[in-house]
C-alpha cells in the first residue's frame, strides 16, 4: 500500500510554496509526470529535445517543430571568444560545477537578457551551450587542446559525448544520455529549482536565476550525490566488501549518497529506468564489479533501512561505463535541469509575487548596546 511521506518539520518540508503546472512528484508515493506525461513513457518514446520543448514551449513538438528545434539548438553551439578566454583562465583543479556556474554567469554578461520576451531564446542558448562550456574547459585543462564546440550531432547527449571523447558516440551511449537527460529534466520545487524561482521572483534576469540554481545543485545532498555515490562505490572491492562497509557506515549514522528522498516514500521512479540502462552498459563493457557492487548496496539499504536508491545512484555506474569522468556527472545534470529551472522561471514570472517567507525569532530579547569599554 502506498502511504504519504511524513512531510513536516525543518527545511520547509510539506509547506506549499507556490503553484506549478510543470510536474508532479510522488503524487501516489512514487510517480513523476512532466505536464501530465509519465517520465518512463517519455524516456521510452522521446528524445530529450522533445521533453525540453515540452517544458519550455508548453507541449510536445510535432515532427517538423522538433526538426526546427534541433536545428536551432545545433546553430547555437559556438562559444563566444570572451567566454573561451574566461574558461581558459579557470584553474585546472577547479570543480566543473564551479566552471559551469562561472560560464553561465559570464554568458549573462555577454548575452544579457534585457527583456523577459527573450527568455525562451536565452534558455535555448544555455541549453545548446552548456555541454560546450564544460567540455571546452575540461579538454583545455586536462589535455591542453582547444576543441571546436560545433558538432553535427542531432542530440544534446550525443553532442556532449562527442565533445568529451572527440568522436561520435555509439547509438547505445547516445540513447542512454538521452534517457538520462529526460529523467533529470524537471522535479517540481526541489532546492535548486526553488532557488531559481526565488531569484526570478525579484524580477532578476534568467542567467542569475540559472547561475544560482547551478550552485544549489552542486551540493552532495542534491545533484552532487551522483558524484559522491561514485566516490563511495569506488572504495569497494567486491559486493561482500560493500556490504560490510555499508553496515559499518550505517552503524556510524553516515549518510549513504544516492539513497533517500525528501518527497518520495516508496521509490524514485527514475531509478528503475536508469538502473536498466546501467545494467545494459555493464554488459557492454563486461563489468563484473561496479554493477554487482551497486546492486548489493541497493539491496542492503533496502534490507537494513527500507531506503531506496534515488535518481542519482545508478547514474553513477551508467556514466562511469560510458567513460565519463566522475567530476562531470553533476554538470550533465545541469545540462538537463536547465530546462526545468527555466520553465519554472517562466512560470514564476507569469504569476509573480516576491518570495519572502518569515522566520521564528529565537535570539536575545531586546537590549541596549553597551559602551564598547563595558563589553
Ligand atoms: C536528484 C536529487 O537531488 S535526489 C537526492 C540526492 N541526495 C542524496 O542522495 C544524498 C543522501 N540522501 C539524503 O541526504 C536525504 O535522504 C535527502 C537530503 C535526499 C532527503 O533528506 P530528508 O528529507 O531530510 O530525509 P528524511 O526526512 O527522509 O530522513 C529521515 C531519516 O533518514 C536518514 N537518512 C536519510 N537519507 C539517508 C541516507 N541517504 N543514508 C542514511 N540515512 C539517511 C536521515 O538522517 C533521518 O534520520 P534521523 O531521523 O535519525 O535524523
Ligand atoms: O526533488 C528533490 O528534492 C530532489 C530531486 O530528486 C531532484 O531535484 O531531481
Amino acid at each position: 500500500m502506498t502511504t504519504t511521506k511524513q512531510l513536516s518539520g525543518a527545511g520547509l518540508r510539506g509547506q506549499v510554496a507556490g503553484k506549478t503546472a510543470l510536474s508532479t512528484v510522488g503524487k501516489s508515493g512514487s510517480g513523476l509526470t512532466y505536464r501530465g506525461y509519465d517520465i518512463s513513457e517519455l524516456a521510452e518514446k522521446c528524445l530529450f529535445e522533445e521533453v525540453a520543448y515540452l517544458l519550455l514551449y508548453d507541449d510536445l513538438p510535432t515532427q517538423s517543430e522538433l526538426a526546427a528545434y534541433q536545428d536551432k539548438l545545433r546553430g547555437l553551439r559556438a562559444l563566444p571568444d570572451a567566454l573561451k578566454t574566461v574558461l581558459e583562465n579557470v584553474p585546472a583543479d577547479a570543480h566543473p560545477m564551479d566552471v559551469l556556474r562561472t560560464g553561465c554567469s559570464m554568458l549573462g554578461n555577454l548575452e544579457t537578457e534585457t527583456d523577459f520576451s527573450q527568455q525562451q531564446d536565452k534558455t535555448d542558448r544555455m541549453l545548446a551551450l552548456f555541454p560546450a562550456i564544460i567540455t571546452y574547459w575540461y579538454r583545455y585543462s586536462t589535455d591542453g587542446v582547444r576543441i571546436d564546440t560545433q558538432t553535427d550531432e542531432a542530440t544534446i547527449g550525443g553532442h556532449f559525448l562527442h565533445l568529451l571523447h572527440g568522436k561520435a558516440p555509439s547509438a547505445l551511449h547516445e540513447k542512454v544520455m538521452n534517457v538520462s537527460l529526460i529523467l533529470y529534466a524537471e522535479h517540481e520545487f526541489n532546492a535548486s529549482t526553488f532557488n531559481a524561482r526565488v531569484c526570478a521572483s525579484t524580477l532578476s534576469d534568467i542567467h542569475s536565476c540559472i547561475t544560482g540554481a547551478i550552485g544549489t545543485l552542486r551540493g552532495h545532498l542534491h545533484g552532487g550525490a551522483n558524484e559522491a555515490a561514485m566516490a563511495m562505490l569506488e572504495r569497494f572491492d567486491s559486493p561482500e566488501h560493500a556490504e560490510d562497509s555499508l553496515l559499518t557506515m550505517l552503524d556510524n549514522k553516515e549518510k549513504i549518497m544516492g539513497f533517500g528522498h525528501a518527497i518520495y516514500r516508496d521509490s524514485d521512479p527514475r531509478n528503475v529506468v536508469i538502473k536498466q540502462w546501467a545494467e545494459k552498459l555493464a554488459a557492454e563493457v563486461n563489468d563484473d564489479s561496479l554493477y554487482p557492487i551497486s546492486v548489493r548496496v541497493e539491496d542492503v539499504m533496502w534490507r537494513e533501512k527500507k531506503m531506496f536508491a534515488n535518481a542519482d545512484f545508478f547514474h553513477a555506474s551508467a556514466y562511469h561505463f560510458m567513460g565519463i569522468p566522475t567530476q562531470l556527472f553533476t554538470p550533465i545534470f545541469v545540462c538537463s535541469r536547465v530546462t526545468g529551472w527555466a520553465a519554472h522561471v517562466f512560470e514564476q514570472r507569469a504569476d509573480n509575487r516576491i518570495i519572502r517567507p518569515s522566520a521564528d525569532y529565537i535570539g536575545e530579547d531586546a537590549r541596549s548596546v553597551p559602551e564598547i569599554r563595558a563589553r
